[in-house]
């Protein structure tokens, strides 16, 4: 609503068309006086209205985003890892969510603008692991220069984020311009980290005939620092959500600190099928800092809680870390 407002004010647009033209073609005729100061006079009461009434969003606007602060607060001292939704509007990323969540409380509608108010639900994978989701407000081409702002503000929250799931319309016939879209204004907003993780998941495949989702996976694949991977699903039909959790499990303990355990290692040369394990990529373990010691392979993983399980026996305290590493 907000933009919108601001839109008309700016611009005028529509209320132009209502009181000027009154004008215009009152003056031309010759009763043109009493015609025109009308127009202006009505122009002007709309104009102190919109005022108003964008006066009284921008507070509700401030509002949520005290709000958003405090509950971030909240979520980060949980610890909560942070999945963003973000992608151009009517993409389905209120309706992903709403699955995911399996909640019905986000609005879900084929409207433009729909969110405004970005909105947080958790989720748990069968795995274990709880996630804070964030749906965000759709993103527009050509977006007026006024309304950036108000988008940029609710949009805050993606520059903390820890994840992103780039959500893709993939039957709109400009899915491409749709993603660069996105891209820009996620790489305009202020103190936004381009190498933040990004999963493009293709959503509405269920619109597409068999075998089409992978020809446009292939036209729609876009060099992007922050991109890492790519996923097919259908929000409304529930397909895909395996893989998609799966990809943001594997993603969080890759590529950011959520890998939920720092352990630090030494795994001795006579365990060398478990040093290769954890060297061949396994999507469980992540390397971080690694050395060969007299005793054995020093290291600093992060894991997965399973992995960590696994790998208990190995663990040295900080001390004795510190010991090897300086021997
Ligand atoms: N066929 C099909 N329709 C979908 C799917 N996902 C979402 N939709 C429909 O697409 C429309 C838009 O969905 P929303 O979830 O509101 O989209 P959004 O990205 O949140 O939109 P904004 O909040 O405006 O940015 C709705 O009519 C949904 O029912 C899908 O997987 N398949
Ligand atoms: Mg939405």
């Amino acid at each position: 609503m907000l933009p919108r407002l601001r839109y008309y004010l700016t611009t005028g647009a529509g209320m132009e068309a209502q009181g000027g033209s009154v004008g215009a073609g009152g003056s031309a005729s010759g009763g043109g006086a009493y015609l025109k100061g009308k127009g202006e006079t009505q122009l002007q009461m709309d104009r102190t209205l919109l005022k108003k009434r964008i006066s009284a969003c921008m507070k509700q606007l401030e509002e949520v985003r005290k709000v958003r602060a405090r509950q971030r607060d909240r979520h980060n001292s949980l610890g909560l890892p942070i999945v963003s939704l973000v992608g151009y509007t009517n993409a389905g990323k209120s309706t992903l969510m709403n699955a995911l969540a399996q909640n019905t409380e986000v609005k879900a509608k084929d409207r433009l603008f729909e969110t405004l108010d970005p909105t947080r639900r958790s989720v748990t994978w069968p795995g274990g692991r709880t996630v804070m989701l964030a749906d965000t407000v759709g993103f527009i081409q050509r977006l007026p220069e006024q309304l950036v702002a108000g988008f940029r503000a609710t949009l805050e929250e993606v520059v903390e984020t820890d994840l992103i799931l780039h959500v893709v319309d993939v039957s709109s016939p400009t899915a491409a311009q749709q993603i660069a879209s996105v891209l820009k204004t996620l790489k305009r907003l202020p103190h936004f980290k381009p190498s933040t993780p990004q999963i493009m998941v293709y959503n509405k495949i269920d619109k597409l005939e068999g075998g089409k989702a992978e020809e446009l996976e292939q036209s729609l694949s876009y060099p992007h620092p922050g991109i890492i991977g790519h996923v097919q699903v259908s929000a409304l039909q529930g397909i895909g959500f395996t893989a998609l959790a799966e990809a943001i499990e594997d993603t969080l303990i890759k590529h950011t600190d959520f890998g939920a355990n720092r352990l630090k290692l030494l795994i001795p040369y006579a365990d060398s099928a478990l040093y290769s394990q954890m060297k061949s990529g396994d999507q469980q373990v992540k390397i971080n800092f690694e050395e060969p010691t007299s005793d054995g392979y020093l290291m600093e993983v992060t894991a997965s809680p399973t992995a960590a399980r696994m790998l208990k026996d190995f663990e040295v305290s900080e001390e004795d870390f510190e010991l090897i590493s300086s021997m």
